[in-house]
């Protein structure tokens, strides 16, 4: 008699492993981080720590999977497998803030600037008195000097880039994501919004995880510099980067700031070639 097996045996995964926890100061830990895309790997059982109250710069090749990793971390774009954990906590758990590249497609058209800032903090639920007060406090600490209340085509780029931060950062953000906020600038509002940008972080030690595709901003913003390798990605190196800020235009010719950016071109340069 032939032996037929109905069931084949039952085989349960194999158990996940452990979750380690990142080194004191860890505000982001990623563990097991895989993404295909059409078959294809870009990130697969990728692990990284990424530091609380610190600015860190993604940079590598084309099409590394820079904005893909931060899309990722943000909920934007959805895992194939992994786990990110924000404080111990979910995404779901954690306030977040996103500036896109594309300023033009990230605000409403429809409503005037103000009313773009002020959106997340109504979605929170915060009360008229609250809303005005975080108002005043950005527009004070952005120097705003154009007209609010005008709608955002009525503005130039950095303008509306400058609004689009506000907004990112009106609700107080635990983390702000920001996939390369100056390449659509020019360089003189670049310099304004960077500015701006590192003036926040000092005041509020926010985390950032900023996608640039200029090495020299990069570092000049960064902490840490995370350098990728072509895909399917890994971390070539973290470059801790440590001048004290402000930067200035002074930093940019400092001794520091140019081994930081000359090690982190080498390391670029043997991934491209790799
Ligand atoms: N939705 C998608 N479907 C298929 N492939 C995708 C998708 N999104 C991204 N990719 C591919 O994944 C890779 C990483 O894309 P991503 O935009 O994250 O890279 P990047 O490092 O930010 O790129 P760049 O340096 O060009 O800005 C690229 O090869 C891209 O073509």
């Amino acid at each position: 008699m032939n032996a037929r097996v109905v069931n084949p045996p039952f085989e349960p995964d194999p158990p996940a492993p452990p979750f380690i926890p990142g080194p004191t100061g860890t505000h982001i830990t990623i563990r097991g981080l895989t993404k295909f895309f059409a078959g294809w790997p870009l990130y697969e059982d990728f692990d990284l720590d990424i530091p609380k109250g610190k600015i860190v710069s993604v940079f590598g090749p084309n099409g590394c999977g820079k904005s893909t990793l931060i899309n990722m971390i943000s909920g934007l774009i959805p895992i194939d497998q992994g786990e990110i954990l924000f404080d111990g906590k979910s995404l779901k758990e954690t306030k977040i803030g996103y500036v896109f590249q594309n300023y033009r497609e990230a605000m409403f058209p429809w409503m005037r600037t103000i009313d773009n800032i002020a959106y997340p903090l109504k979605l929170e639920g915060k009360s008229k008195r609250e809303v005005d007060r975080r108002l005043e406090e950005l527009v004070a600490s952005f120097d705003v000097k154009f007209d609010l209340k005008r709608y955002p085509y009525e503005m130039s780029g950095g303008q509306q880039q400058t609004a689009s931060i506000m907004r990112a950062l009106a609700p107080n953000p635990e983390v702000l994501f920001l996939d390369e906020p100056f390449s659509a600038l020019d360089y003189e509002m670049t310099l304004f919004i960077r500015e701006k940008l590192q003036e926040v972080f000092i005041a509020t030690g926010t985390t950032m995880m900023l996608v640039s595709h200029d090495l020299e901003e990069a570092v000049y913003l960064a902490d840490e510099v995370l350098l990728l390798t072509k895909r399917p990605t890994k971390v070539a190196e973290i470059l801790r980067y440590g001048d004290p800020r402000p930067r200035t235009v002074e930093t940019l010719t400092s001794p520091s700031f140019i081994a930081a950016k000359k090690h982190s071109l080498e390391v670029f340069q043997r991934e491209v070639r790799r």
